[in-house]
């Protein structure tokens, strides 16, 4: 039997260095580089991690569309300049059927706000305070703290590969990271959409459940994943079975991103995950934790690991992102930055 997806309690992460910190490092790296998802409990911001405050950043759901709308992106509505940053609607052909918002850094932090002419740098899309009020305030919070928990996963990793622990401090200054509120409606039977294909349905336990969130890897280094109480997300374990990633409050899920497997020559698992139609509508809260936009990425000094050529991470990063559904449509709108690309 393949072991199930593992709650590691990582208080030990935020403190000085010690054995328990050691023994916490060893067992991080034990997930990532075998099944690649963990749970995580015990962190600074945890509070964040409950009902209530999961709700107050959910409450954007609950706006008029005429107020979502004004958030869209260049790919829903020319008339807007964001391409990157900003709302998706439900597109009801797809096989992911979803809506929700993606968030930059300069949520948290205005200065991040960029004067560059990099989309993946792009301001984000934000309501009104009148229109929400404490909404921005409550969702800033929340990305700080998913900001401090990646940065503490980001040195465990490295310790964890036997390397310095601040050898990605600084890929990781001014990152991009993103904050994703995701919500999954039913799927209206009666809306004319054909469903019947077989990438829309899949048989799990022997039943045959529809597929809400297309299967997948994500592309960054760590994400952080809070889900509402509703399940519906599996990953892919190492003997190729899919297994249920269970909503826990306080502990959300972590998998690794195909970033990282790539930086590690192929240690760390980018594990692959979908989601499955649950009985109710399902809302998520990712966090995916991701370097600068100019970082370069270089093989690390690990043994045996797969070489690689160096790349920027904005270059990847818009070539991976680009893919999903939610982006169609824009990859021609950024080049490589990289000076060696062709
Ligand atoms: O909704 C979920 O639980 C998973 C979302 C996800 O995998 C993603 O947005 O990359
Ligand atoms: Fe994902």
């Amino acid at each position: 039997m393949t072991p199930d997806i593992e709650t590691i309690g990582i208080a030990d992460l935020f403190e000085p260095s010690s054995s328990a910190r050691d023994r916490t490092d060893a067992r991080i790296m034990a997930a990532a580089a075998g099944i690649g998802f963990m749970a995580v409990r015990d962190f600074p911001g945890d509070d964040w991690l409950t009902p209530d405050k999961r709700a107050q950043l959910l409450r954007l759901f609950a706006l008029p569309d005429e107020e979502k709308q004004k958030l869209l992106r260049w790919n829903f509505d020319r008339s807007k300049k964001n391409v990157y940053r900003g709302w998706f609607p439900l597109q009801p052909t797809a096989v992911s059927y979803k809506e929700g918002i993606d968030m930059g850094p300069d949520l948290a932090d205005a200065a991040d706000a960029s004067v560059s002419d990099d989309p993946l740098c792009e301001p984000t899309p934000l309501p009104a305070e009148d229109t929400l009020p404490g909404w921005r305030a409550a969702a800033a919070d929340y990305y700080r703290a998913m900001e401090t928990v990646g940065n503490a996963l980001m040195r465990s990793i490295a310790r964890g590969l036997g390397l310095p622990e601040t050898i990605f401090d600084a890929y990781f200054d001014h990152g991009i990271s993103t904050l994703r509120l995701i919500r999954y409606p039913l799927r209206n039977a009666n809306a004319g959409v054909d469903i019947r294909g077989p990438e829309f349905s899949v048989v799990h336990k022997g039943e045959t459940r529809t597929i809400i969130g297309r299967e997948h890897a994500d592309s960054g280094f760590v994400t952080l994943l809070a889900q509402d109480g509703v399940e519906g997300l599996q990953a892919k374990n190492l003997a190729g079975e899919w297994i249920d990633v269970p909503p826990a409050n306080g502990t959300p899920a972590i998998n690794f991103g195909q970033l990282l497997e790539r930086w590690t020559g192929g240690r760390v698992r980018a594990t692959r995950h979908r989601v499955i139609a649950p009985k109710t509508a399902r809302f998520s809260i990712p966090f995916f934790y991701e370097p600068r936009v100019d970082a370069e990425i270089t093989p690390l000094p690990l043994d045996g690991a797969e070489p690689f050529e160096p790349f920027l991470y904005g270059d990847y990063l818009w070539e991976s992102a680009t893919n999903f559904v939610e982006m169609s449509g824009i990859k021609h709108l950024r080049q490589p930055r990289s000076k060696k690309a062709s």
